[in-house]
């Protein structure tokens, strides 16, 4: 794009800017429900639980999670996205509690399907919650072994599909698992189940949070640099989309967020294929401690985030203000 433009005074930009018709008239990225994708926690077997470091959000019963589905479902939210905390008593080497039709998440998916069968439930397909080493991968002396690792979250993503899931969300950062899962999902007669891949996924200090709020925290044996990206990398993020996209991807993510704004647009420039942002646990957090001092405004900042995402390129956000910037959106609250 070349912009064209007269001399002053001839071109006055503030023109445009005079009044709020004016300005909404011209507004290039808007953000909508639409856009929304809301990440709940779910645990068992007593209620709600604060995450004290997520300031607003609490692990849910699978019941509450029924209720949050209800919640977003009304407010035209499509889709949630689910993230179990594991007894630490069913956590393994080998991480068998994943593919447990009957494991939390499964039974939860179960649950929103049934009763709010208009939202899309979106899972998390990796091996964290279900092991002992905190890893997303099986860890063997020390190594994330990778094709082990597929081999089992590709059980653990049928074991999904069976359940109901609409979207599966493999954040794990195997190599070679949206082909091994798309194979096995057309074998058992899921060919609609679409899958969201978390493709460029960055190894972050933005994940702390989350890790407190599924329990993995204190598991975690050292870090997930052989399998997540170096934040230093760019092009690597382009090649990692085109791989997963040529492996059956329907749809692809970034992730974080706000730190890697210049890789949604090279992806949505390259690609054009639907995008998604993940604006985590950490970033939320700055968010909410910020205004929570004062030191920010909380409705202004939230919505500005996240429009950012859109004028990156986005096609929507998953983010723990969902309900809340739903509910500003709606006029609600
Ligand atoms: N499979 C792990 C997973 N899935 C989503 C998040 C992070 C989400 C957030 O921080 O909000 C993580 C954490 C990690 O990779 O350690």
């Amino acid at each position: 794009m070349r912009p064209t433009q007269a001399p002053f005074p001839h071109a006055r930009f503030r023109r445009l800017r005079r009044t709020p018709a004016l300005r909404n008239l011209t507004r290039q990225s808007e953000l909508s429900v639409h856009d929304l994708i809301w990440p709940i926690f779910v645990s068992e077997p007593e209620g709600a639980v604060d995450i004290p470091s997520m300031p607003g959000v609490s692990r849910l019963t699978v019941e509450g999670a029924v209720r949050a589905a209800e919640r977003a479902a009304s407010l035209g939210i499509p889709a949630i996205c689910l993230f179990p905390y594991t007894d630490p008593s069913l956590k393994t080497q080998l991480c068998e509690e994943a593919w447990n039709p009957d494991n939390l998440s499964n039974r939860a998916i179960r649950a929103i399907k049934s009763e709010v069968p208009e939202i899309a439930v979106m899972t998390d397909v990796a091996l964290d919650p279900y092991n002992i080493n905190g890893h997303d991968g099986i860890v063997r002396d020390g190594v994330i072994v990778n094709d082990e690792s597929v081999a089992a979250l590709v059980k653990m993503a049928v074991a999904q599909a069976e359940s109901g899931a609409d979207i599966l969300g493999p954040s794990d950062m195997m190599d070679g698992r949206i082909g091994a899962m798309r194979a096995a999902l057309e074998a058992a007669g899921h060919s609609d189940v679409t899958i969201l891949s978390y493709a460029a996924k960055y190894s972050s200090g933005f994940y702390g949070p989350f890790r407190d709020a599924v329990g993995a925290s204190g598991a975690l044996v050292g870090d997930k640099n052989t399998y997540q990206m170096d934040p230093g990398n760019s092009d690597e993020a382009l090649r990692l989309i085109e791989r997963d996209l040529l492996e059956g991807a329907d749809m692809v993510m970034v992730k974080p967020g706000m730190p890697y704004l210049d890789i949604c647009r090279r992806v949505k420039d390259a690609f054009g294929v639907p995008t998604y942002a993940y604006q985590v646990s950490g970033e939320y957090a700055m968010l909410q401690a910020a205004s929570a001092n004062g030191w920010l405004d909380h409705d202004k900042v939230m919505f500005e985030s996240l429009l950012a995402f859109k004028r990156a390129g986005c096609d929507g956000i998953l983010t723990y203000f969902a309900p809340v910037v739903a509910e500003r959106l709606r006029g609600i609250a």
